[in-house]
């Protein structure tokens, strides 16, 4: 028997960046967390403490900020790619990149009818995602994009029903044909090839999802999350595949008999654990491989 080094992975994580942009009185902001981790043969780090392949975790926190400025950042899933090029260059020893980013979105503060030129708030819909994972080295390099939306929290006050399921001595659960379907929505899509329009496909993806929510007549969450992802892969020839993960938060009417007050579907309990949690994948028959596509993407996999 030998114990051995198995796989491993190292860098920074969650280096919080902000970057303005501010050549007219009319700022920009971004604003991402980032994380890096390189992998590839680090045994001598691990086994004799020699550190001489390791490009320090604080030189990828550098980068990170110093290529905000030097390089703008355009479409995460871009600058993503370009941090990991980067960091496969200047690391010998590495044969994979994950850069993991995430964009909190901000908005104009709405003053006198307009867009305050350098005042926001933060009230965007969901938080955008990508986790790219760059494989091999020189010319047999190859990038995975795995590009979503979290914290997408939607709820609709009619339109979902939940019976006929199974029932057992411990059932409880009374049938219904109106509840509240509510959920803060995980979705995260494979892309097939690099060569998209990240930003019309990120916006359009997550409309197309919202309004699929708010369309679909729901006889449970697990149709619901079928039904978004099938018109993800429908619309949208450049994704492979979809997950979703989706807490069901549930809201329970409160029964007001004792007081001698009627509750027609108006007042509910909302409940914040514990809560279903409803995961779905829905692919093409024919997806392309997802090599390392997934690699350490966080959620059910
Ligand atoms: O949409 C639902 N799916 C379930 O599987 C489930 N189970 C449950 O108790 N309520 C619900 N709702």
């Amino acid at each position: 028997m030998a114990i051995v080094l198995g796989p491993n992975q190292y860098g920074k994580a969650q280096n919080h960046l902000v970057r303005v942009y501010r050549d007219t009185p009319r700022h920009e902001i971004r604003d991402l967390t980032v994380s890096s981790a390189l992998r590839g043969d680090f045994a001598g780090a691990h086994i004799e403490g020699d550190q001489s392949d390791v490009l320090p975790t604080d030189t990828q926190k550098n980068t990170i900020f110093s290529f905000a400025k030097e390089k703008g950042i355009g479409a995460i899933e871009d600058f993503a790619v370009t941090l990991a090029d980067h960091f496969l260059d200047r690391t010998p020893a590495a044969d994979g990149a994950r850069i993991e980013i995430d964009e909190t979105p901000w908005q104009r503060i709405p003053v006198g009818g307009k867009g305050h030129d350098h005042s926001f708030v933060q009230t965007g819909v969901g938080t955008r995602t990508t986790v790219v994972n760059v494989d091999g080295r020189g010319g047999e390099r190859r990038a995975h994009v795995v590009s979503g939306i979290k914290n997408l929290t939607v709820l609709k006050s009619t339109g979902s029903e939940f019976h006929g399921f199974l029932k057992d001595s411990y059932t409880t659960l009374p049938e219904t044909d109106d509840r509240i379907l509510a959920t803060s929505l995980v979705a995260r899509w494979r892309y097939d090839h690099t060569d998209v329009a990240w930003d019309e496909s990120y916006e359009s993806i997550r409309d197309l999802m919202l309004e699929q929510f708010a369309e679909i007549h729901s006889y449970a969450l697990q149709q619901t999350l079928y039904g978004m992802g099938h018109a993800v892969l429908e619309k949208h020839p450049e994704v492979a595949e979809i997950r979703l993960s989706a807490p069901n938060k549930h809201h329970f009417l409160v029964d007001l008999s004792p007081f001698g007050v009627d509750n027609p579907h108006e007042v509910f309990y909302a409940a914040d654990r514990p809560f279903g949690l409803i995961e779905a994948s829905v692919l093409r028959d024919d997806a392309s491989d997802p090599g390392s596509a997934w690699h350490a993407v966080p959620g059910w996999v």
